[in-house]
């Protein structure tokens, strides 16, 4: 594909008023939308009792609150620790900026040295959204529900009833409007436009991801709906993205739409502390959970719930809280003094899904569409005309088999392609880095800072073995967990990485590739090439580039698995085993992660759950 002929599908942006029209048209649109951010902040006093509390109002908590609250006559109190959402969570093109942010709770892992983490001194960074509609405004916008074959694999392996992907499929169209007529019209019974969770193709994205989308599939690799029947091929990524291009959350969808509704309350900044459980056990030997202990206001309260409590609370803080409030494994509460109510396997079958970012000078700017620069322009671009570089955040993926996957309708591995601009702040990137080769991390990256011209490859494995787990550090809930994710400690992950990162490097290595980028020219801190033969051949300095810059992609999941099988934490629907009243529905409930992004699955959770809820309570 001639440079030329791809320069020429650059949008041609709209033409701009004068600056002093642009100045007060952004500004006014900054203030509609933060009063629509904050509009979610109830302004009513919270009462002392709900038919049901929410713990989190994330991916799943948001849609929880809002399907249960579609009847009149229930009430809901959703209790958030962070604040609301802002015009940054908004904008699609920073998603990557919002880490160790305000709205991030900033955990890491344990030291996951000699395996990984060698880049950060062993501490991985686990971002997690601390903002009304969680990790979704931390995530890359990307609806992606995994291959049937993983939910079918949990009824076999976990008997995880009810929960076989034709079983879940109409809680996936539940909550999705695809407004990419091309995919309805390809896969009609696996896409739903009735939904209300906004699911877009990008509509210009980078020319330089389309050079690899397109010399690929002159290749053969075909072009595949990602939520279709197949996995196996390449497109762009369908993302969670409105039509006036901000970022959709569960929040913005379900609760911000529903801020005026008498039945649900939002407290923002609202830290649960404690689950609240009757002194006494049924016949069966259950207790039952009563209410939630809280912190708001530098004060402690109580409420209660006259039907349930439902922690939607995500992977790490569900486990934590469990813990905290006496559900547990017996042993490890009893180091931090905390008496079991029920002995449950909490904080184990930590999985998540890692990755490793190569990076690439692209050589003309020409084929960069999008970028993080907040200019006035781009902002009046973005707010107006819903166009522009912070107006997106495009991405291509491409799923293949591993030599080592011998069931090629469920491949194992991932190549992604983004733009990935640099921040001119050189401290602000070696600031990711541990402190061992800080120094070498400022060495690689000073040639490139703030260079928008930056192509991100991203090397993933997508069905990795390695187990991690969740353990308190203390009884306080304001400790943080701590968590051995234990990231490349199996060889399988490790043979898996080497090869998809080796196959990524040769294929950006070859023509046409070759003539548009070009791989950073340093090795990476702390690791050496061989002195002969191409990169990606040189398997000691991918097994390092792995083991050195490995990181997370957000994918935590797991910590209260759902089973019929004994080390499950709720059962099929979504149950505390030997609790009564208390479910959880987040993201700690995969039995084993799926082979694809975690968000759609979570949001396909909630809306299952929710109808499980309203079944059981007969609501
Ligand atoms: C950087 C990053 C990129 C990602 N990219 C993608 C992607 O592109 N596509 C995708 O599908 N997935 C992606 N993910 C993963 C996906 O966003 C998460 O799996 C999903 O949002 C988790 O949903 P959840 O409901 O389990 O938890 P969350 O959405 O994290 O919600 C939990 C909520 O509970 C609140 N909370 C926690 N503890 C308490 C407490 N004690 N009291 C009160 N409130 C509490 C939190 O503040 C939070 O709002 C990404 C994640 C990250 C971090």
């Amino acid at each position: 594909m001639e440079l030329e002929a791809l320069s020429v599908r650059q949008p041609v942006l709209p033409s701009l008023p004068s600056l002093t029209v642009q100045l007060l048209t952004v500004s006014v649109i900054l203030l509609q939308r933060t009063i629509r951010h904050n509009s979610i902040n109830t302004k009513r006093q919270i009462a002392d009792q709900y038919d049901f509390l929410v713990v989190g109002s994330g991916t799943a908590g948001a849609i929880i609150a809002a399907r249960l609250t579609e009847n009149p006559d229930i009430t809901v109190l959703v209790l958030e620790a962070g604040q609301q959402q802002t015009v940054t969570t908004d904008t699609p093109s920073w998603a990557r900026q919002e880490v160790r942010t305000e709205v991030d709770w900033g955990y890491e892992t344990t030291s996951q040295l000699p395996y990984s983490g060698r880049a950060f001194d062993g501490h991985v960074g686990l971002p997690r959204g601390l903002v009304v509609g969680g990790s979704h405004n931390l995530n890359y916008l990307v609806y992606s529900r995994g291959n049937p074959k993983d939910f079918d694999s949990w009824v076999e392996e976990f008997g995880t009833t009810g929960w076989s992907y034709q079983e879940v499929l109409p809680y996936f169209l539940r909550s999705e409007n695809n407004t990419d007529p091309k995919i309805n019209a390809i896969n009609p019974a696996y896409h739903s436009t009735n939904g209300p969770v906004p699911v877009m193709t990008p509509k210009n994205p980078d020319p330089i991801i389309s050079i690899f989308k397109e010399e690929l599939m002159k290749r053969g690799i075909p072009e595949v709906d990602q939520n279709g029947p197949t996995q196996l091929g390449i497109n762009y990524f369908q993302q969670t993205i409105y039509e006036n291009a901000t970022r959709a959350t569960t929040a913005s969808v379900f609760l911000e739409a529903n801020d005026k509704k008498p039945n649900l309350q939002i407290l923002t900044r609202a830290f649960v502390t404690r689950i609240l459980f009757s002194e006494t056990r049924d016949s069966d030997d259950r207790i039952t959970a009563i209410g939630l202990e809280f912190e708001h206001n530098n004060q402690t309260r109580r409420v209660y719930a006259k039907r349930e409590v439902i922690l939607s609370a995500g992977s790490i803080n569900t486990p934590q809280l469990l813990m905290l409030s006496g559900v547990g494994p017996a042993e490890h509460l009893s180091e931090f003094g905390i008496e079991t109510l029920v002995n449950l396997p909490v904080g184990y079958n930590l999985k998540d899904h890692i990755f490793v970012q190569l990076d690439y000078e692209i050589f003309n700017e020409s084929l960069i569409t999008s970028g993080i620069d907040w200019t006035l322009e781009n902002m009046y671009y973005n707010f107006v005309d819903f166009v522009g570089p912070l107006s997106q955040f495009p991405i291509v993926y491409m799923y293949f088999n591993s030599r080592m996957n011998n069931e090629t309708d469920w491949p194992d591995l991932q190549i992604d392609f983004t733009v990935s601009p640099l921040v001119n702040d050189l401290e602000q990137i070696a600031s990711r880095y541990g402190s061992v080769y800080r120094d070498q991390w400022r060495d690689y990256y000073r040639p490139h800072v703030g260079q928008r011209n930056r192509l991100g490859i991203l090397c993933f494995h997508y069905r990795p073995h390695s187990t991690g787990r969740l353990y308190l550090n203390s009884s306080n809930p304001h400790d943080f967990p701590l968590m051995d994710t234990r990231y490349l400690t199996d060889q399988y992950d490790v043979d898996s990485m080497i090869e998809v990162i080796s196959t990524a490097l040769e294929l950006a290595s070859m023509p046409p590739f070759d003539q548009y980028v070009r791989l950073y020219r340093q090795p990476i801190p702390g690791c050496q090439l061989c002195p002969n033969g191409p990169i990606w051949k040189c398997r000691s300095y991918l097994e390092c580039y792995a083991r050195t810059v490995t990181t997370t992609v957000g994918h935590q999941v797991g910590t209260c698995k759902m089973g019929n099988t004994n080390d499950s934490v709720v059962d099929p629907r979504l149950r505390v085993r030997g609790v009564n009243r208390l479910r959880v529905i987040d993201g700690s409930i995969f039995p084993h992660i799926t082979n694809g992004n975690t968000n759609a699955p979570i949001m396909m959770f909630a809306e299952y759950g929710s109808d499980m809820i309203r079944q059981d309570n007969g609501i």
